[in-house]
């Protein structure tokens, strides 16, 4: 017999529901405008998983009746081009959001790139100005994975006031993000990295954990409070998560799997902020 007692947080299912409503929200503003919502991806090189993601994206926005624009740059490209084409994308007014597939390679600089986002098409909430929104608490796009997260929490009604999150990793489009979005509904939150010590200590604190390390079943179950609400949000190769699943789901309360966890609610809430952004700027028209 199973002495697992978590619940599943379904994120294939919320991620429906979510590119549903969007869909429906497409559909609409396509009838009463003739305008149809419009995501620019942006690729640079051809680096296997980017491709990957970047197509997926593309398959999700098609699905929910988002046009796609594909801009796809040789590896070899220089910060002024790049730069140059994001520029053109902010300036067109048939393009609503853009998206920069990270990582674009070590001789470009990346943050030069974000910034030539137009902040009202930033949907994947990668510009100093979203950053900044996010953590004033002010509205504005979140980070999509982030954003994912909290949806989830809130699908599942997850009290985050007075609780104890703990996010491990830190990096500026999952880790840090996610912990400013629990603060901001009154968590009370530890960043744990590569750095901290007696790592297993501070995880046992969690009400609420977020692994986001990128490294395969790190986190194991016995440093999972007992009833804690486990965030999946790692995904390395073979599709495994950051979490030991099994040992982790004996004592937790609630769990993301992965896959079907916090994978899919990230598409969900690009497709989503992409439909925020086409209402905004067909309505400023
Ligand atoms: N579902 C989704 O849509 C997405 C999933 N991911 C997944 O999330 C995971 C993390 O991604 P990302 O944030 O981009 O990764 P990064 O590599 O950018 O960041 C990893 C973080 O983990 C920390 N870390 C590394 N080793 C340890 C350790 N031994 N103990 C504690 N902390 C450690 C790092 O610390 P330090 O800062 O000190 O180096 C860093 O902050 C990956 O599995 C990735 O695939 C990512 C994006 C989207
Ligand atoms: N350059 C780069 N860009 C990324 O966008 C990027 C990256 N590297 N490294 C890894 C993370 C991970 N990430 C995911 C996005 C969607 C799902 C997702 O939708 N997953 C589904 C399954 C999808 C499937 O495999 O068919 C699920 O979890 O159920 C997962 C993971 C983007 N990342």
């Amino acid at each position: 017999m199973s002495t697992s007692t978590a619940r599943l947080m379904d994120g294939t299912a919320l991620a429906r529901r979510t590119v549903e409503e969007t869909a429906a929200r497409a559909a609409e503003i396509t009838r009463r405008t003739g305008v149809t919502p419009c995501l620019a991806t942006v690729l640079v090189g051809a680096d296997p998983a980017s491709v990957t993601y970047v197509k997926m994206k593309q398959n999700r926005c098609a699905k929910a009746g988002i046009r796609s624009k594909h801009v796809e740059l040789p590896a070899e490209t220089t910060t002024e081009e790049l730069v140059a084409a994001i520029t053109a994308l902010s300036a067109d007014p048939d393009v609503h959001g853009i998206l920069l597939q990270h990582p674009v390679g070590p001789h470009i600089d990346e943050r030069a790139a974000f910034e030539a986002i137009a902040p009202e098409k930033d949907v994947d909430g990668v510009t100093m100005a979203s950053f900044a929104a996010m953590g004033f608490g002010l509205p504005g796009f979140v980070s999509c994975t982030p954003g994912g997260i909290m949806r989830l929490l809130d699908a599942y009604d997850v009290e985050l006031s007075g609780k104890r999150a703990v996010v491990v990793g830190r990096s500026a489009i999952l880790g840090k993000p996610a912990g400013l979005l629990l603060l901001g509904r009154d968590a009370t939150v530890t960043y744990c990295h590569s750095r901290t010590v007696d790592l297993s200590a501070a995880v046992r604190e969690a009400d609420i954990l977020v692994a986001a390390v990128g490294k395969p079943q790190f986190i194991k179950g016995e440093d999972i409070k007992p009833g804690a609400v486990v965030i999946d949000a790692g995904y390395n190769p073979g599709n495994v998560g950051d979490v030991d699943f099994d040992s982790a789901a004996e004592r937790a309360s609630l769990i993301t799997p992965v896959p079907g966890g916090v994978g899919p609610m990230t598409i969900a809430v690009l497709l989503a902020q992409t439909v925020d952004a086409a209402e905004r700027q067909l309505a400023a028209r």
